[in-house]
């Protein structure tokens, strides 16, 4: 579940919930990092060149303009982004391809938003926060083409100078956006000798490293950067639908859509052939093995991924959730896949059932944490206090799936955040309570995620790095899972 509990968007530049600092200073008047020269824990150049350099439409600077507005309305107004799409006029005058570019600068600028204004206040005499807004969010989208997006540089700049005249709130602005952005595109070095991990709040990125270390808090920020990618769960055949669909089959059975695809009108919606899911989303219940025929608890499981994925696999499924309107999506789900399970709306820490399930799923509520790169200025709604409130609730939700079961059952405990406290912690104190083994993931369960099962047999779904093609990283969520035994 996503946790937005502090308020409003990323807050303009130096608001309070920013940074304590790349330019801050300490007590003693010294600046408290250094934003000059490389950082030792930068991590090589990410990939994102190679994902996007080069194919970008060569729109005009009405996109621009748009995408601007639209990141204007997130970061000042507190807009998430479905209401800034819905209410920006620029946005809504454009057309087909041209909606999908500026939705997608706009989202690659919040996806590395510290990273890009750490990276322009270099370029500066003055605070972000002295800059117009409007003028300031196009200097963002400018930076997010030239370094998220990889677009080239006369093509980035020119259109977007072009918006800063064209738009009057930011007209007077032109001459700055054209000399900044220029800058930007000869000196990149600006943006690129930065750690990855300057996309967060600082407390973000030190909570992420403490919990994690620098190398795993590095790699989960590149993959922020990456555009995601729409992932389908289809009923069956992977290969058949990749190819109707121009998609990839990942090895672990998802389809891979490529992007700009418009999905309601994609084959096999209207027959509810697939629905959208994160590939690292189906694991956990892929890690049930055969489950025709089994009742199985799916605890909290609106909008519904896991428990169609069950339900097609000829599985009983319940699936609980406490939000009314939430499990109405699961209805609606079953409805377009001809899926069939049962719902239950209550509080799955009290409800039993009449019968106890052979299996549970539980995919808890967490911090939402590996979600980031869907929702990036999440990062800048949360904050440091407010994560520590999920690993009770985790606990108290694990005790009730023991309450649901049959001794010898299997559940599937996952959870949408790396964090430790809402993963592994969560997991061995079960274990520790004695009430449960664990049953460890296995390499060849999960292709494609081999390298991620750690040494107690749960699962991390962060891509691996280090590997020679940075092309065949299978990007997803992050997720942790466990797979336990109910003794
Ligand atoms: C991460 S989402 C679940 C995603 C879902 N399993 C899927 O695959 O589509 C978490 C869900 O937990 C539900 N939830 C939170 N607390 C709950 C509780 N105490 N009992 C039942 N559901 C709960 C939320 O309403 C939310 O829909």
């Amino acid at each position: 579940m996503n946790d937005t509990s502090s308020g409003k968007g990323p807050r303009s530049p130096r608001g309070p919930n920013r940074r304590s600092g790349p330019n801050s200073q300490n007590s003693s008047g010294e600046r408290t990092r250094s934003r000059s020269g490389k950082n030792p824990r930068s991590k090589p150049q990410d990939n994102s060149t190679k994902r996007t350099g080069g194919k970008l439409p060569q729109n005009g600077w009405q996109s621009r303009r748009a995408a601007a507005d639209i990141l204007m309305r997130i970061v000042h107004e507190g807009a998430d982004m479905d209401e800034a799409l819905a209410s920006s006029k620029f946005f809504d005058e454009l057309e087909g391809p041209d909606r999908g570019f500026a939705r997608a600068i706009a989202s690659a600028a919040l996806r590395a938003f510290g990273r890009i204004d750490d990276a322009l206040e270099t370029y500066l005499d003055r605070p972000l926060e002295k800059i117009d807004p409007a003028v300031l969010s196009l200097l963002r989208v400018g930076c997010a083409q030239l370094w998220v997006l990889k677009a080239p540089s006369y093509a980035a700049v020119d259109a977007t100078v072009e918006a800063a005249r064209q738009w009057k709130p930011a007209s007077r602005g032109g001459g700055m956006v054209n000399a900044i952005l220029r800058r930007a595109g000869r000196e990149p070095e600006a943006y690129e000798s930065l750690p990855a991990s300057r996309i967060w709040p600082d407390w973000l990125s030190e909570r992420f490293s403490s919990a994690l270390g620098e190398e795993t808090t590095q790699n989960i920020a590149m993959m922020q950067m990456l555009e995601p990618r729409i992932d389908l769960t289809v009923k069956s055949d992977p290969e058949a639908w990749a190819q109707k669909l121009e998609g990839t089959a990942l090895p672990s059975g998802s389809v891979r859509l490529p992007t700009g695809a418009s999905l309601t009108e994609l084959e096999g919606y209207v027959e509810g052939e697939w629905w959208v899911q994160d590939v690292a989303a189906t694991l956990p219940a892929q890690l049930f093995g055969d489950v025709k025929g089994l009742s199985i608890g799916d605890l909290c499981a609106a909008p519904g991924g896991k428990t169609m994925q069950l339900a097609s696999k000829g599985a009983k499924v319940t699936a609980i959730d406490l939000s009314e309107q939430r499990i109405e999506k699961v209805r609606e789900n079953l409805e377009r896949t001809g899926l069939k399970a049962k719902t239950q709306v209550t509080d799955a820490r009290h409800w039993r059932p009449a019968e106890p399930f052979d299996a549970v799923l539980l995919d808890a509520p967490c911090s939402a944490l590996g979600t980031l790169r869907r929702h990036p200025e999440g990062a800048w709604r949360r904050n440091d206090k407010g994560l520590d409130r999920y690993s009770g609730l985790q606990i108290k939700l694990v005790q009730a799936a023991y309450d649901m079961m049959k001794s010898g059952g299997t559940m599937l405990y996952c959870v949408c955040t790396p964090l430790p406290a809402e993963g592994i912690e969560v997991v061995k104190e079960a274990v520790d309570s004695g009430k449960w083994i664990s049953k460890p993931i296995t390499p060849e369960e999960v292709p494609g995620y081999e390298h991620a099962i750690d040494d107690f047999g749960g699962l991390l779904s962060l891509p691996k790095f280090d590997i020679e093609n940075p092309e065949d990283l299978i990007t997803s969520d992050v997720f942790y899972m466990a797979r336990l035994e109910k003794v």
